[in-house]
């Protein structure tokens, strides 16, 4: 995922593509269900000024900031977008590109969604066999060769089912009547560039169209290097394709918003609880208390303004380790501070070392580079950043896919310590030479097994490898996760020795928490539901529910629409978040999530990582994801610090058999109830040799020096080919 995040969701390609399906291609979907119809609009037009929005979810919203309640949007997010990389898979097999359209392929609806992950898998695979996103690049230049396949797709009418709006004109309705899903209705849903709705989403197929809206400029294309990407210059302006005009509204800057949080939980001090095991030569020891660290009296105020009064398990043993000068890599489960825990000890190096304050300069040579993989997720990393930095001289800029690339060249020159970006973002920001990386002595790469699977792995090796990067040997490298899955560890620890890349030969290798990483603080429930009947159950489930935050996930970027639409419907006010939607329209749907506008969110995997929201009470797997690494983020999203919250996944035998063992054991680990039916269903589908878990140890992960000593299925690339790559996880985001 170059970027989708949430564009890889990774590919911010995709962003501003709103889908439209077309009722003769589409009048059923895989599985029988009428999903012919769809979302209308999809987003927003609503070109309210973004600020106010931005406030709203989660930093003002009538909140009150510098207590519990505040939002604080900050941190990760990604999902599993995997696929193709060197395994022979293409987007077009999958129908996620222009010519799965094209071709007609009716059987696409469903496989193709599968990919909402995003970014860079999406450029560097596939697309590129077919002459457009090339390299890696996420930008949103790009999108218009996808959109433009996909902007024959309008004026789809007809059913969607029971209960579903059955047509545009229904649609309308029910999102005025629910006053959100979509914001505003974007008046013009054919033709070629009428508005921000043709434009930025199907009307760019052809190229044509302006689109204008706040702080943006009124962009044309001609769509003949649509298939650029930024570091071609496709989003830059240097190509006719569309340009990316996107410029998000600025973080509140009072003190009382940068410092916003919400409360830790009841169980917060069941965390001293966990087993914690450092593999390794030489471990420092861990510390008990903040004041052990001995960080710089701001960065210790800065941390008594966050909240935090007491160590989670991974800071404990991570900020000493990363103090100590060692490479890292940490596994610990979701929602348990390991943002913090690299952000505060990069910090009191920086402040030790008497950073150079940051100035206006044309080439910017930052100490420290996260790279995570959906846009979301860098953002909520920069905040986090900016928070832990307040007052001091160290700036933390964020630049990510899916938004007008000068604004982040902007922000960059103004000065720049700490760099938080998506991987294709900040590739066409090396490119462009606005980033020198001669000074970089932190690299950190949070989502790490994502960031290294094959969707992004070959992005990373070539920030690696470019000229001027300082070698694993004189920078300090950190990776974070809550999971690590095999394929993954195999590629760290095989003979190809990824992890040798990456990482000094000393590094250290952290696991907390326990077989599979799954939070004990979330109450797991796995109700046999088939394809049929899903949408009648969420919409029971979601009455009883009432207000409370529901995160909802389904497999594909046109069925969160479509979903997102049906509960609009049923006066459920709702909106959606994956990989085809404009940048705005995401970070919009994230607000109105946020501040309870909108209490339910239909996402894909874009959303399964890092997305720390106060306040999601639920989440709900419409449709479960193919790996239990990602269900184990998903269902992060909720008893995250301490409190509580509850998962219902709907199983349907006749797709999820190959998750009944390894959900099991997720489901035992984190001591909930196992359904009888669902033993049986493992029973039935035993796979021979299989553990119960994908890493064979009481810890979430484990260090694999000691097992895997050669030999894995590896690609040329380096990377694996195996079920890590699977298709449906490639929600992209960047
Ligand atoms: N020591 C602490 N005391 C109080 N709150 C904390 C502490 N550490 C982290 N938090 C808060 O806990 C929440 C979750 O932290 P964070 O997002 O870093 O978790 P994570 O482990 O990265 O989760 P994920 O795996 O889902 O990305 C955040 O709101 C963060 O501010």
């Amino acid at each position: 995922m170059g970027d989708e995040d949430w564009e890889a969701e990774i590919n911010p390609h995709m962003s501003s593509y709103v889908p439209i399906f077309e009722k003769d291609r589409y009048s059923s979907g895989e599985n029988g269900d009428n999903f012919n119809m769809a979302p209308t609009s999809s987003s927003e037009t609503d070109d309210r000024p973004r600020r106010d929005h931005f406030m709203k979810s989660g930093f003002a919203s009538g909140r009150n900031f510098g207590n519990r309640d505040a939002g604080e949007s900050n941190k990760r997010g990604n999902t599993s977008a995997m696929g193709g990389f060197g395994a022979g898979r293409s987007f077009g097999y999958r129908g996620f590109s222009n010519s799965k359209f094209e071709d007609g392929d009716s059987s696409g609806f469903w496989r193709e969604s599968s990919n909402d992950c995003e970014d860079n898998q999406t450029r560097n695979r596939g697309f590129s066999k077919r002459g457009g996103y090339r390299d890696g690049s996420n930008s949103d230049a790009s999108g218009p060769t996808r959109r433009g396949g996909r902007g024959s797709f309008r004026g789809c009418h007809g059913g969607f089912g029971q209960g579903s709006p059955s047509n545009e004109l229904d649609q309308d309705k029910c999102m005025q009547r629910t006053g959100g899903l979509f914001g505003s209705r974007r008046p013009a849903l054919s033709g070629t560039g009428n508005g921000d709705t043709s434009q930025s989403r199907s009307g760019s197929g052809s190229g044509r169209g302006g689109y204008k809206g706040l702080n943006e400029e009124v962009v044309t294309g001609s769509g003949k290097n649509s298939g650029k990407s930024e570091a071609e210059g496709g989003e830059s302006g240097d190509t006719q394709g569309p340009k990316v005009t996107y410029i998000p509204p600025p973080p509140p800057e009072d003190e009382d918003s940068i410092f916003a949080h919400y409360q830790t939980g009841i169980n917060f001090d069941k965390y001293d609880t966990i087993l914690v095991e450092v593999s390794g030569h030489d471990a420092p020891p861990a510390i008990l208390t903040f004041e052990e660290a001995n960080l710089c009296q701001t960065l210790s105020n800065n941390i008594a303004k966050a909240g935090y009064t007491k160590l989670t398990p991974v800071q404990k043993y991570s900020i000493p380790i990363i103090l100590a000068g060692r490479d890292l890599m940490a596994c610990a489960q979701t929602g348990s501070g390991k943002t913090a825990a690299f952000l505060l000890p990069i910090l009191a190096h920086m402040m030790r070392d008497g950073v150079t304050a940051s100035r206006f300069k044309e080439l910017q040579e930052p100490e420290c580079i996260i790279v995570a993989p959906t846009r979301e997720l860098v953002n909520q990393i920069y905040l986090e950043a900016r928070k832990f930095s307040f007052g001091t001289c160290v700036r933390a800029v964020v630049i990510y896919g899916g938004t007008q690339l000068g604004h982040s060249i902007r922000q960059i020159v103004q000065g720049c310590n700490i760099l938080c970006a998506t991987p294709g973002r900040l590739m066409d920001i090396i490119g462009k030479e606005k980033i020198g990386l001669k000074q970089i002595k932190y690299l950190v790469l949070d989502e790490a097994d994502r960031m290294l699977d094959m969707g992004f792995g070959p992005e990373m090796k070539k920030l690696i490898s470019c000229p001027g990067m300082p070698s694993k040997e004189q920078r300090q490298t950190l990776m974070f996760s809550a999971t690590f899955p095999e394929e993954i560890q195999r590629l760290f620890h095989s003979s190809l020795r990824l992890a040798a890349e990456f990482l000094k030969s000393n590094y250290l290798f952290v696991a907390v928490g326990q077989v599979g990483g799954a939070c004990r603080d979330v109450q797991q429930t796995v109700l046999q539901v088939g394809q049929f009947s899903k949408r009648e159950k969420l919409v029971e489930i979601l009455r009883n529910i009432g207000d409370e935050r529901t995160m909802v996930f389904v497999e594909t970027k046109k069925k969160a629409d479509f979903i997102a639409t049906f509960l609009c419907q049923e006066k459920i006010s709702t909106t959606s978040i994956h990989g085809d939607r404009e940048q705005r329209e995401r970070e919009q749907a994230l607000g109105d999530f946020r501040s309870g506008k909108c209490p339910v969110l239909v996402a894909t995997s874009v959303a399964a990582r890092g997305l720390d929201i106060e306040n999601v009470q639920h989440v709900i797997n419409f449709d479960l994801p193919s790996t239990i690494d990602e269900y184990v983020h998903r269902i992060g999203r909720t008893g995250r610090c301490g409190n509580t919250g509850r998962a219902i996944s709907f199983f349907d035998p006749e797709s999820d058999n190959h998750l009944a063992q390894p959900l099991i054991k997720v489901l035992t680990d984190a001591q909930q109830d196992v359904p009888a039916w669902l033993e049986e269903i493992a029973f039935s589908a035993y796979i021979p040799g299989f553990s119960g878990s994908t890493r064979g140890s009481v810890f979430a992960s484990v260090d694999t020096r000691k097992n895997y000593q050669g030999k894995s299925t590896l690609n040329t690339a380096g990377f694996s080919s195996s079920q890590m790559s699977n298709p449906v996880d490639d929600e992209s985001w960047d």
